[in-house]
């Protein structure tokens, strides 16, 4: 297969993996959460068992089921599926990686292993190369999150350096970080590839607009996917003021829900409040937001006009309680 393959271009919603209050995963609802996402947000493309998606606390088998829901939930209706398959084990690595290719996924994109740790360039490279190679007719991104893989040796512009003599299907980055210098190198460093640079920080993704970013990967395009939209559009018509005005919203908004403490619990319980489909609680290390932190929430929502009355659901609210 020719590379690259159709860009990557835009947002990209980090989905959340649904589940009962059992905490089983819940199937039923992907379909739907698809529809919400393309007709209420403006979001086509998504990233599946990423962070949000509590990829790395899922069985093995558990991904595969995911992510093949996703695929075909999203035919015809999603421009791009990308998969996340990293793992702590190479081989099961690479097993999802063959099946992300099976199924028909888009991409697929692989984190530093986090336990066992890469230290340099040379290593991490290794590690990606092996499961790029399972699936070689699959655009790979590289995932970089130091803060949460603990893998803060290896810079991106650094690996980024001639990795396509190593990856030759390496298609994009998708950076999850507030270096800015970094980023910019990125982008500043490979502008006669064709690579899809994807900013990761939602709250900041107007300076890496700037700095070249190419799209974004994150959890609030679940529910602010069609303000951020308005915040791109601004910008690709060289609005910067409004772009700003739109980011400062999105800002105001995810700092408040930052002071209260927010992760992956917290995206469950406010998607479910937004969009009224039940996202269910975290599996366990996370804890389900508290009753308090969805009241805020939605207040907050409220009175930015992120949520109107009437954009609330039957039963949404017990999210989070
Ligand atoms: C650590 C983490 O989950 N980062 C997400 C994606 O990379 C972001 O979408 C954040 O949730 C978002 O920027 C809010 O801080
Ligand atoms: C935010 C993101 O990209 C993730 O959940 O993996």
């Amino acid at each position: 297969m020719a590379f690259p393959k159709k860009k990557l271009q835009g947002l990209v919603a980090a989905t959340i993996t649904p589940m009962t209050e059992n905490g089983e995963i819940n199937f039923s609802v992907i379909g739907q959460y698809v529809d919400y996402l393309v007709k209420e947000q403006g979001v086509k493309n998504i990233f599946v068992n990423g962070t949000t998606g509590e990829g790395l606390s899922l069985s093995v088998s558990e991904r595969r089921q995911v992510a093949e829901e996703w695929v075909t939930k999203g035919k015809d209706k999603l421009d791009q599926v990308i998969i996340h398959v990293g793992a702590l084990s190479l081989k099961e690595s690479q097993e999802l990686a063959q099946h992300a290719a099976e199924i028909g996924a888009d991409g697929i994109a692989v984190i530093a292993p986090f336990f066992l740790k890469p230290w340099t360039k040379d290593i991490l490279i290794n590690f990606l190369k092996e499961v790029a190679a399972a699936a070689p007719a699959l655009p790979f991104y590289y995932y970089h999150i130091p803060a949460l893989t603990g893998v803060k040796t290896v810079r991106a512009e650094e690996l980024l350096d001639g990795i396509l003599d190593k990856i030759p299907t390496f298609q994009g980055l998708k950076f999850s970080d507030t270096d800015l210098l970094d980023f910019g190198q990125c982008v500043d460093q490979n502008r006669q590839q064709q690579f899809a640079f994807l900013f990761g920080v939602d709250e900041q993704l107007l300076s890496a607009l700037v700095m070249g970013a190419t799209g974004a990967v994150g959890s609030t395009y679940n529910y602010l996917g069609k303000k951020t939209n308005q915040m791109l559009e601004a910008f690709e018509q060289k609005d910067f003021s409004l772009a700003l005005n739109y980011q400062f919203c999105i800002q105001r908004f995810i700092n408040f829900v930052v002071k209260l403490g927010f992760g992956v619990s917290q995206t469950k319980a406010i998607m479910t409040l937004v969009s009224g489909i039940p996202m269910g609680p975290p599996r366990l290390p996370l804890q389900k937001a508290s009753r308090e932190f969805t009241d805020s929430a939605e207040a907050k929502l409220k009175s930015l006009d992120f949520l109107s009355f009437t954009d609330l659901k039957d039963g949404n609210l017990e999210a989070g309680s």
